[in-house]
């Protein structure tokens, strides 16, 4: 018989989110509270967008993968794994969390594949091969809260642009071998809108027949689209619970959010 698995939330954040100071210092202290074992994975894809424009480069994303030549992954690795992840790590001491930063290459933590496309060459983007699970779980039993970044490694040398949703959904799927994970998305809206422009038509539970209906008919795109294609990988993978929404349903359990469910 299997044995009762500890909790672990898993949280993740955007560009939005991280773009936003007071925004970000507010989640923080919010992240802070929730109680039990978890994880933070951050993107931050809004600030590495702006600070290669700044330098003259020209940033161009394709199904929600950034191309990532060499230029840009010197930018990413400096605004992601640099700049957001130790300025996230200091706030969460300030609120009294024992957070620890990384990428995928500290500990081997995340290992991944230079993505091979048949006709698109993505450059430095990182596929998740391996995840370092029995060291994850001795951080996390130690009292460690990891913060992981969007950059990975091939176990060769080379770092690799990996995406965040991606990261937070795969970190669920190995760490759901021994403990019961929810995964959180967290974003600027209340949950999957039947309108984006409308905050009030959050879809309170979606499941893959209901989202393949609306990505047809145009209400869901962009970068939803990617989410919940994790999402739903992720659940068929073992992850026990997923719930996108704003950051405010971490602390209230009653406020609106999207229930994914297969
Ligand atoms: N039906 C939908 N409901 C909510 N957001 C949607 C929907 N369809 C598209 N989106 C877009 O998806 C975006 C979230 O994806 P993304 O930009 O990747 O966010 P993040 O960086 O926070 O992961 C929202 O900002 C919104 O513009
Ligand atoms: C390969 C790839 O696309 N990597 C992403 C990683 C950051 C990310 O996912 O950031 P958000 O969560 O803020 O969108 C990128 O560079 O945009």
């Amino acid at each position: 018989m299997e044995k009762n698995k500890q909790p672990l939330s898993i949280i993740k954040i955007g560009g939005n989110i991280i773009d936003n100071p007071a925004e970000l210092t507010n989640f923080l202290a919010d992240f802070s509270k929730i109680e039990g074992n978890k994880i933070l994975v951050h993107g931050g894809g809004k600030s590495a967008t702006k600070m290669a424009q700044s330098i003259g480069l020209v940033p161009q994303m394709i199904e929600g993968r950034r191309i990532t030549d060499k230029p840009m992954l010197d930018v990413v690795v400096m605004i992601y794994a640099g700049e957001i992840n130790k300025n996230i790590v200091a706030q969460l001491q300030a609120n009294n969390t024992n957070a620890m930063g990384f990428s995928g290459a500290d500990g081997n933590l995340i290992q991944s594949t230079k993505r091979n496309h048949p006709t698109i060459d993505y450059g430095f983007v990182g596929d998740v091969q391996k995840v370092n699970t029995p060291l994850l779980q001795t951080l996390i039993n130690s009292g460690i809260v990891p913060v992981f970044c969007a950059i990975t490694h091939d176990k060769n040398g080379q770092l690799l642009n990996t995406n965040a949703d991606t990261i937070a959904s795969e970190l669920a799927i190995a760490a759901s071998e021994v403990f019961e994970v929810t995964l959180n998305y967290c974003f600027e809206k209340a949950g999957v809108l039947t309108d984006v422009e409308d905050e009030d038509s959050v879809i309170q539970q979606i499941n893959s027949e209901l989202y393949s209906q609306l990505k047809e008919e145009g209400a869901i795109h962009s970068g939803m689209i990617p989410k919940l294609d994790n999402c739903f990988n992720s659940l068929s993978k073992g992850v026990q619970k997923i719930k996108i929404g704003h950051h405010r349903m971490l602390q209230n359990k009653a406020a609106l959010h999207t229930t994914i469910t297969l």
